[in-house]
């Protein structure tokens, strides 16, 4: 199986965690854009949908499915995303796709938050994917000094093919974090959150995942934490 059948497997897993007549928190990325295709199938049985990213919002509304604004919205029951990295304990990196701040907040309001990967996204300990971090463009520089004492390769990121910075939806930027090993991913999600300008840390421990469903050659595997 492709990789890319691995994350369709679990986007049509995902729909059995579907609340009926509800607004859907929905994430950003490759695996989140197969699960809103399926969600298209069954969009008779939702109310709607908040969504993580303005990529996103644009994919929903592109299949006829009410986007909500979260002002709007005081609970979600679910919460459907994809991951970068996720643990055996429901921890995650995320951000990969620069929508972590607003993953972060879809997540903070849903009662449940179902994680759909591939399995190669399994990994006992988190950080060979670089951690990504928004900053405000003005603690561009502080920030980065303040990530590099914590033992890593702080790097800006780039719009592809550029040498500008990448600006998220939110005016933010980027910095990903190379070459740490996240012991206790608790303790540095809290360290990192303590940083004058940062705006998000894609690391989502606090608040991990619910449930994972990964997709395996030989069929999806369900984790609940
Ligand atoms: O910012 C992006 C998100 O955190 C994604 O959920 C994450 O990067 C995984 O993306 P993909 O499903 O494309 O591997």
């Amino acid at each position: 199986m492709t990789q890319n059948e691995l994350k369709q497997a679990v986007a049509r897993a995902a729909i059995e965690y579907v609340v009926e007549n509800e607004i859907i928190g929905v994430g950003t990325g490759s695996t989140a854009n197969f699960f809103i295709d399926e969600l298209a199938k069954i969009k008779h049985r939702i109310k709607g949908a908040v969504a993580s990213s303005e990529a996103t919002a644009a994919r929903l509304r592109g299949h006829g499915i009410e986007v909500y604004d979260l002002n709007d919205v005081p609970e979600i029951a679910v919460y459907i995303d994809g991951a970068d990295e996720i643990t055996n304990a429901g921890a995650m990196i995320k951000g990969g796709g620069a929508a972590l701040t607003r993953e972060k907040i879809v997540a903070s309001v849903s009662k449940q938050f179902v994680c759909i990967a591939d399995g190669s996204k399994l990994v006992e300990v988190m950080g060979k994917f670089p951690l990504p971090v928004e900053v405000l463009p003005m603690a561009r520089a502080s920030v980065t000094r303040a990530l590099a004492m914590l033992g890593g390769t702080p790097k800006l990121r780039l719009k592809p093919g550029t040498e500008e910075a990448f600006i998220t939806d939110n005016g933010g930027m980027i910095i990903d974090v190379a070459g740490l090993a996240i012991a206790d991913p608790v303790a540095l999600e809290q360290q990192v959150n303590q940083i004058v300008g940062v705006i998000a840390v894609g690391l989502f421990a606090a608040r991990g995942a619910n449930v994972c469903l990964l997709g395996m050659a030989d069929g999806v595997k369900t984790l609940k934490f």
